[in-house]
């Protein structure tokens, strides 16, 4: 059993998975559980690995036009450069202080391995596993914190793989020929204490399955994949009490409920809004297990999961569409299986399920959709009548159409449709107004009002102002609500707080108004501004 102050490792409360950690004490929302550092290891995708600094994990816009925009609105993206290391130009950095730290942590382990310029990039995995040997072979070979990735499930010192294995066979075959790769790339090393091909090989597995996911919350990009031995001690719930932030670099666990003492800490591996067979098929695909939380033991019978109409009460039209649907998704439609009357009409909810997530990128069937294909699968879900605004895919499509909006300069869309979210869907999925996910929105509508309220779209100002809407105090509203609610998340000395609070702080300065009386202001332009929203037609946006 090991311990730290706020949480211990001991086993799980999930029959058959394992260890799991425990709070030592009582948590309130937005409280820190635990914090690391940086992770025992991070590592980049292979499309980040030309624009992202791979010690700090700051992202540069090196997209021209993304970067000239990030930089007028004062984004650290607008004005990071990274450059390739000179030795092997695959991996970057921001600084000198930055490249110097991971050359000697870890880089120089990779940096020849990588460097020929006839090799593809190799994926995250390889490349975690060639420098988790070369820090072990320096360790010369010993089980220290780096070995401690091996006592995880499904390797479990050796104990799991052949259940894997039995469960996985080409999968494991995969991970192997990775993991074999890795120990020919890092040069086989010698180690007095370990087999290091088989260490090798471990790893590869160990970090497919136990991986969680590392994004920006600036620019709400995923950026790679980390692993930490406390971290990864917490087991999944599609029910969390806790929430990863990762602060570049630093790792964080925060309360999203009350955690009492001695209570299990559940993190969420996957997007935990999705309804039931969603989710256990998106565990079983990226984290090979099938989930046994209290949640899924008591099956699909959660408002994630139900319809606003029985299907039997589908009209003609979509019944049609459900049955040509069917046979497009047939290989897919068990996937996603919803209990109904009888066997047509769950055979039809499968079908129209399969192509909503389809476009929402859960199945990669369409890869970036279009905003007409994004309007034309909400037109079906809508329609139909089967699914209300909070049910997925329609929040993820919504958010997608958003972030189209704004790559195409489109800010008035963007902005009607970012009020529908931020009124009538985010709150729905995600109660605490301090959610990631809810701090990300309001951060990008901020962004979207900021450019309404410029030179360019007067016009827009000037109706909206008519309407009772003065979009200036709008920006206030959307600007304070992520700078009230960022510290029980973020925190404002994380690179995305950082900016909120320099941003509020200039936006302040430049104000000969007590801030008293601009939220004076902001609670009387809000009800109208929640009219907007309940009035916008997404569909015909
Ligand atoms: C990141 S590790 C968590 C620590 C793990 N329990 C251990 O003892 O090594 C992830 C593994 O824990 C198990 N696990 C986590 N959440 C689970 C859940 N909700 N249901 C079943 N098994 C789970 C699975 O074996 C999964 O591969």
């Amino acid at each position: 059993m090991s311990k730290t102050c706020n949480v211990e490792v001991k086993d799980s409360t999930i029959s058959g998975a394992g260890r799991g950690l425990f709070a030592c004490g009582d948590f309130q929302p937005g409280d820190l559980v635990l914090a690391v550092d940086r992770p025992l290891f991070a590592e980049l995708d292979i499309h980040r690995l030309q624009d992202t600094c791979a010690w700090c994990f700051q992202r540069a816009a090196t997209d021209p036009i993304e970067r000239a925009q990030a930089a007028s609105m004062g984004l650290p993206n607008g004005f990071i450069e990274v450059k390739a290391c000179t030795g092997c130009r695959r991996i970057s950095y921001c600084s000198k202080s930055c490249q110097s730290k991971a050359w000697k942590r870890e880089h120089k382990y990779e940096c020849k391995a990588l460097a020929p310029k006839d090799r593809p990039d190799l994926p995250d995995a390889v490349r975690s596993t060639i420098k988790l040997l070369g820090r072990m072979k320096a360790d010369d070979g010993k089980y220290d914190k780096l070995a401690t990735i091996l006592s995880f499930r499904p390797f479990e010192g050796g104990k799991g793989v052949e259940e894997f294995g039995h469960r996985n066979r080409k999968l494991l075959e995969d991970f192997n020929m990775f993991g074999f790769a890795a120990w020919k790339y890092a040069g086989e090393p010698k180690m007095r204490e370990a087999d290091s091909q088989a260490v090798s090989k471990a790893f590869v597995l160990n970090i497919m399955c136990n991986k969680f996911a590392l994004s920006s919350p600036l620019d709400d990009t995923h950026l790679g994949i980390g692993f930490d031995p406390m971290i990864c001690s917490a087991n999944h719930s599609c029910d969390p009490n806790v929430v990863l932030v990762f602060n570049q670099p630093v790792a964080l666990l925060r309360a999203t409920r009350p955690i009492k003492k001695g209570e299990e800490v559940f993190m969420k591996y996957i997007d935990v809004t999705n309804p039931f067979s969603v989710r256990q098929n998106e565990l079983q695909d990226t984290y090979y297990f099938s989930c046994q939380c209290p949640k899924c033991k008591k099956g699909s019978s959660f408002p994630v999961d139900t319809f606003t109409i029985p299907p039997e009460e589908l009209s003609s039209e979509y019944r049609t569409l459900a049955d040509k649907l069917a046979q497009k998704h047939e290989a897919q439609l068990s996937r996603f299986f919803v209990p109904a009357s009888d066997e047509t009409a769950q055979q039809r909810l499968a079908a129209l399920q399969a192509e909503a997530f389809s476009v929402s990128g859960t199945v990669t069937d369409v890869k970036n959709p279009t905003p007409e294909e994004i309007k034309a699968t909400l037109k079906m879900c809508i329609k139909s009548g089967l699914w209300k605004w909070t049910r997925q895919p329609v929040p993820q499509l919504c958010r997608q159409l958003f972030s189209l909006y704004i790559a195409n300069g489109d800010p008035y869309r963007a902005f009607r449709l970012g009020c529908k979210i931020y009124f009538e869907i985010t709150p729905g999925l995600y109660p605490q107004a301090f959610y990631p996910d809810r701090l990300i929105d309001t951060w990008a509508m901020s962004t979207v009002v900021n450019v309404l309220c410029g030179p360019r779209n007067k016009q827009i100002y000037d109706e909206l102002m008519q309407g009772g809407v003065d979009l200036r105090i709008v920006y206030f509203g959307f600007l304070f609500d992520v700078h009230d609610n960022a510290p029980k998340m973020f925190g404002l000395d994380s690179p995305f707080g950082r900016v909120v609070d320099n941003t509020y702080k200039q936006i302040m300065a430049g104000v000969n108004i007590h801030e008293s009386e601009i939220r004076d202001k902001i609670k009387a332009v809000w009800p109208s501004l929640e009219i907007i929203a309940r009035s916008v037609d997404v569909l015909s946006l």
